[in-house]
């Protein structure tokens, strides 16, 4: 079987982190360390360790009810870890929420915007909100024209946009915030094919800057095709991590069926 001791691999990652030469290098942008939450006698995760480094992209993969957005919800504070420990860029999200939350940057599966603003006012209201809303209106246009939203389109109310056009306002207020760490719940879902390559166009962007990307999806062969990383999660645990680039696609899908007998 090609999945490996997510644990041990971890633990030796942090090892050669610590031992470089002595010097103490970044922190990971995201790290959980034997993460678990209950709700109630409900285990909806259970020990849960992975660490997404900085320009890293690690895909969570997982039949509906395994884990994947707990996670995702543990790592910003939207819930309260029953066990273990999530930190944004070294920050521990339960000691120093504020800096981990700054650090951060969420896209659930559907964003709320204001859909009688436009796009550019939207970004403009949520940049202000983070309370570090240092770009003004023409850096802000060209944010999102960075991430594929054009002056035209960027003075449309959103309320005329489609989903993908609404996700590429979340990736906008993103990366005006200068997020290190992007988290997304399925951001796919209800994407045509073009404008889900459009949107992981941008994930690699993302990545290529510095941003460590966790992304939540069921979209198998296109979480191989960006991430660097797979994650498979099974009722609440993290079952197997894989390499992308070592296993092939319908390989990856023969492993994630097993995982999921
Ligand atoms: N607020 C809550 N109260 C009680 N149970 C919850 C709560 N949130 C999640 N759960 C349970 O925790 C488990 C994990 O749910 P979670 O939403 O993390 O799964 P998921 O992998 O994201 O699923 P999906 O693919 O359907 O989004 C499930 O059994 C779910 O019913």
């Amino acid at each position: 079987m090609a999945h490996v001791d997510s644990t041990r691999s971890e633990k030796d990652s942090r090892g050669k982190r610590e031992k470089n030469g002595g010097a103490e290098l970044t922190p990971p942008a995201i790290a959980a360390e034997r993460l678990s939450k209950r709700f109630g006698e409900l285990v909806a995760l259970d020990g849960v360790s992975f660490e997404v480094p900085r320009g890293q992209i690690l895909a969570l993969l997982g039949a509906n009810g395994a884990g994947k957005s707990t996670t995702v919800h543990l790592l910003l504070g939207l819930l309260a870890a029953s066990s273990g420990s999530a930190a944004i860029d070294g920050r521990d999200v339960r000691t120093d929420l504020e800096g981990a939350r700054r650090a951060a940057a969420y896209v659930p599966d559907r964003l709320s915007l204001y859909p009688h603003l436009s796009g550019l006012e939207n970004l403009e209201y949520f940049h202000r909100a983070t309370g570090h809303g240092a770009l003004g209106t023409s850096e802000l246009l060209d944010v999102l024209q960075r991430v594929g939203l054009g002056a035209a389109e960027a003075h449309r109310r959103t309320g005329t946009y489609s989903k993908g056009m609404c996700q590429k306002v979340g990736l906008a207020i993103a990366l005006a915030k200068g997020a290190r760490a992007l988290l997304l719940d399925e951001p796919l879902s209800g994407l045509d094919p073009k404008a889900a390559n459009e949107f992981c166009a941008v994930l690699r962007d993302f990545a290529a800057k510095g941003i460590a990307v966790l992304m939540a999806t069921h979209d198998l062969f296109r979480a191989h095709d960006l991430a660097h990383d797979i994650g498979i999660m099974r009722g609440g645990r993290l079952v197997s991590k894989l390499r992308a680039r070592d296993v092939a696609a319908d390989r990856l899908e023969a492993i994630y069926l097993e995982q999921m007998q």
